[in-house]
């Protein structure tokens, strides 16, 4: 199967009277590794089981290539659920190879793909042993194998970092970046919002079934001013207070103003020096977790 874009495009999906997804639209390119986030209950999961057709949609397609997608072309997606679907009596190995069977893949190419991503993945010692004996972490990294072992040309990964110590969520990342600069498109979704703005290439906000804000981490946090972070020992509360454009949001041995767009930071550090030595000046963009916060802000999402 050829690279491609994942494109979701206008899906809405009710529950009853529930409306889970309003019209929810973004793409995912080849490539590209897409971070979806929003709030528990927020909508990312129905869209991720749509996305991969385990569930229908009431409204709105998905296409990959530029192509609906089909039974066949699903068969092209790795997929991580959020609810891990393993058999848990079988052996890892064995697992593997029957999973990699089930999407088409011959006998020795199975075998091969599931030796590979368990010695990839630090599963080797564990590859004969049943699944449920496996520790969560551990189990999470079988569930990576399985959603990579049949080559997918499509990533969809439901909160693939929960529960991963440290050195598991830099194997998980570092298997996903590889995927991405092979042109796979990539999506995860997950709560770790400094971990998304550290590996995406772009970031999809959902709240309450409905899109909120799709773009790079440097797009999104671009806008609502920034702040500046002043070191000045020597100078004396209230330094900063009336310059135009500024606000003190800390005031101690360092401050930290909020400065509008319009604000002149030159002005800012003429008033530090103004008061002695300044021994830091540094501008400091929002966090994606700032951001996040003002995007989903007022309304619970259950
Ligand atoms: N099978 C279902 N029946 C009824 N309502 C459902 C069903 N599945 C999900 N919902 C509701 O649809 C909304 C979206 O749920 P979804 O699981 O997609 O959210 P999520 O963003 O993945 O949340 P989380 O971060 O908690 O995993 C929620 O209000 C949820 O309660």
């Amino acid at each position: 199967m050829t690279e491609g874009t994942l494109e979701i495009d206008r899906i809405s999906k009710r529950y009853g009277a529930k409306v889970a997804l309003d019209g929810v639209s973004f793409d995912v390119r080849a490539g590209e590794l897409f971070g979806f986030v929003g709030s528990n209950g927020a909508g990312k999961t129905t869209t991720m089981r749509i996305a991969l057709g385990v569930l229908a949609a009431d409204g709105g397609e998905v296409r990959f290539g530029g192509r609906k997608i089909t039974h066949e072309t699903r068969t092209h997606i790795g997929y991580m659920p959020e609810e891990r679907g393993l058999y848990p009596k079988m052996k890892v190995l064995d697992q593997l190879v029957y999973l990699a069977e089930l999407h088409g893949l011959s006998a020795n190419e199975a075998h091969r793909n599931a030796e590979n991503w368990i010695g990839r993945l630090g599963l080797a010692e564990r590859r004969k042993d049943e699944v449920q004996k496996l520790s969560l972490g551990n189990q999470q990294r079988v569930q990576l194998a399985a959603a990579l072992v049949h080559d997918p040309a499509v990533l969809v990964l439901d909160e693939p970092f929960s529960g991963l110590d440290p050195l598991a969520v830099d194997v998980m990342s570092g298997v996903l970046r590889e995927k991405a600069a092979a042109g796979v498109p990539v999506v995860f979704s997950s709560h770790q919002l400094d971990l998304v703005e550290r590996l995406c290439d772009r970031v999809g906000i959902i709240r309450s079934g409905r899109m909120v804000a799709v773009g790079t981490v440097a797009e999104l946090t671009a806008g609502g001013g920034s702040k500046l972070v002043v070191t000045a020992p020597g100078a004396q509360p209230g330094w900063a207070a009336g310059l135009p454009g500024v606000r003190v949001l800390e005031e101690g041995a360092t401050t930290v103003l909020g400065l509008d767009p319009s604000a002149d930071d030159q002005a800012v550090l003429a008033a530090a020096l103004a008061t002695g030595p300044v021994t830091e000046f540094s501008r400091r963009r929002r966090s994606l977790t700032e951001l996040f916060r003002d995007a989903v802000s007022d309304k619970g999402e259950r």
